[in-house]
């Protein structure tokens, strides 16, 4: 294990502007007598994803161990943000022969791991580099920490969750309660432009968003957002933007990557509500990506309930308008070829 940075004597809570950024309530944060699951552990922590999610793990006050893993720079990004005043022990570890150390014992392993998207790509352009990072990881995670949620945001989500699940079963070690594509960003992304759009207060906006993580597999449930009033055109226009935003920050960023801050923030978020869940905070309800039959794809996005056990009930969805229900039978032949194309990678490698 390399160089380790420990908890700061002065900070016992996250900090109270830290928790409210967050929308954390740290008196809420640890229920009942249970041993609190609280060690996290970030794969890809030095990216540009992983840096700033880190950041804000810590400030969360949630975490009693926030583990840092990445195959380059990790004991200087744990060694930096060891010093903020917020509870949470840090540790960095860098490189093949300190994963194990790094997962053992997590609670929750979140993944940024792989490359990101430069203009004129598709996320599933990402997949031969990340489908056997993703692969890597999966085995690393099977060893170390089984019995771990874990929470996927490697691009393209729609084949490298399955990749993800086809590894856990392989070595015995699966279950579906515990693996989660991360879609949050979607949500974020939802809430923000229907606020705007409709002049509401994005601090009390709620979108479901449904479906997989890629282009029209994302799907907004925009009819069901109370108090909003939408013509036939918003509807459109406000699905393409929600689909496509992870393109409009990719074109702005022209070369330089893809969304790491906003990701960051939706990233800590959903972790932050799946340790909730796993301590006991009643009624965690949050949009994942996860194995289901809600349709006839292996993997789909739907309101979940996060509770001691990852996810303990899948919502679906209901009442969905012509134009929802034509969106979700258009997407499905396409979520079900991606995942299918993930669990072939692990077949044949
Ligand atoms: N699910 C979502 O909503 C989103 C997903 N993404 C995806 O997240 C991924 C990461 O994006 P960025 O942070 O911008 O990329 P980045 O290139 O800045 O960072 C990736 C990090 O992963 C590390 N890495 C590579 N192989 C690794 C391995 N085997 N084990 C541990 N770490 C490893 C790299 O060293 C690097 O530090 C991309 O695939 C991107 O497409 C990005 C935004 C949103
Ligand atoms: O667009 C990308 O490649 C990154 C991503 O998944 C997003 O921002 O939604």
């Amino acid at each position: 294990m390399s160089a380790i940075a420990r908890v700061q004597p002065l900070a016992k809570l996250a900090t109270p502007m830290a928790s409210k950024a967050l929308g954390v309530s740290s008196s809420r944060a640890f229920t009942g007598t249970a041993r609190a699951q609280n060690k996290v552990t970030v794969v890809g922590a030095a990216g540009g994803i992983g840096q700033p999610m880190s950041l804000l793990l810590k400030l969360s006050g949630k975490i009693e161990h926030l583990s840092l893993f990445d195959i380059v720079n990790t004991p200087g990004v744990a060694a930096d943000i060891s010093h903020c005043d917020a509870k949470a022990k840090v540790t960095g570890h860098k490189g093949a022969e300190e994963m194990g150390a790094a997962l053992d014992g997590s609670d929750i392993v979140v993944i940024p791991a792989g490359v990101p998207r430069k203009p004129g790509m598709t996320r599933d352009d990402l997949f031969n580099t990340n489908a056997s990072i993703v692969k890597g990881i999966a085995e690393q995670c099977s060893k170390s920490c089984p019995n771990a949620c874990f929470l996927i945001i490697s691009n393209p989500v729609n084949s490298t969750v399955p990749i993800f699940a086809d590894v856990l079963k392989a070595n015995g070690v699966y279950n579906p309660k515990k693996l989660m594509g991360v879609t949050t960003l979607d949500v974020v992304r939802a809430k923000t432009f229907v606020a705007e759009h409709q002049g509401m207060d994005v601090s009390k906006m709620k979108v479901d968003v449904i479906g997989g993580h890629a282009g029209t597999t994302i799907m907004p449930l925009l009819s069901q957002v109370k108090g909003a009033k939408f013509t036939e055109e918003d509807i459109a226009a406000l699905t393409h933007r929600i689909q496509f935003g992870g393109d409009e920050v990719v074109q702005a960023k022209d070369g330089a990557g893809s969304a790491t801050l906003s990701m960051a923030h939706a990233g800590a978020y959903f972790a932050g509500r799946v340790l909730d869940g796993l301590n006991g905070v009643k009624n965690v309800k949050e949009c994942t990506f996860v194995d289901c039959d809600l349709t006839d794809a292996p993997f789909f996005a739907s309101p979940c309930t996060l509770g001691k056990d990852g996810v303990s009930k899948i919502h679906g969805f209901s009442k969905l308008t012509p134009f929802e229900q034509s969106l979700v039978d258009e997407n499905v032949p396409s979520l079900i070829s991606m995942a299918k194309k993930g669990s072939d990678f692990v077949k044949n490698n």
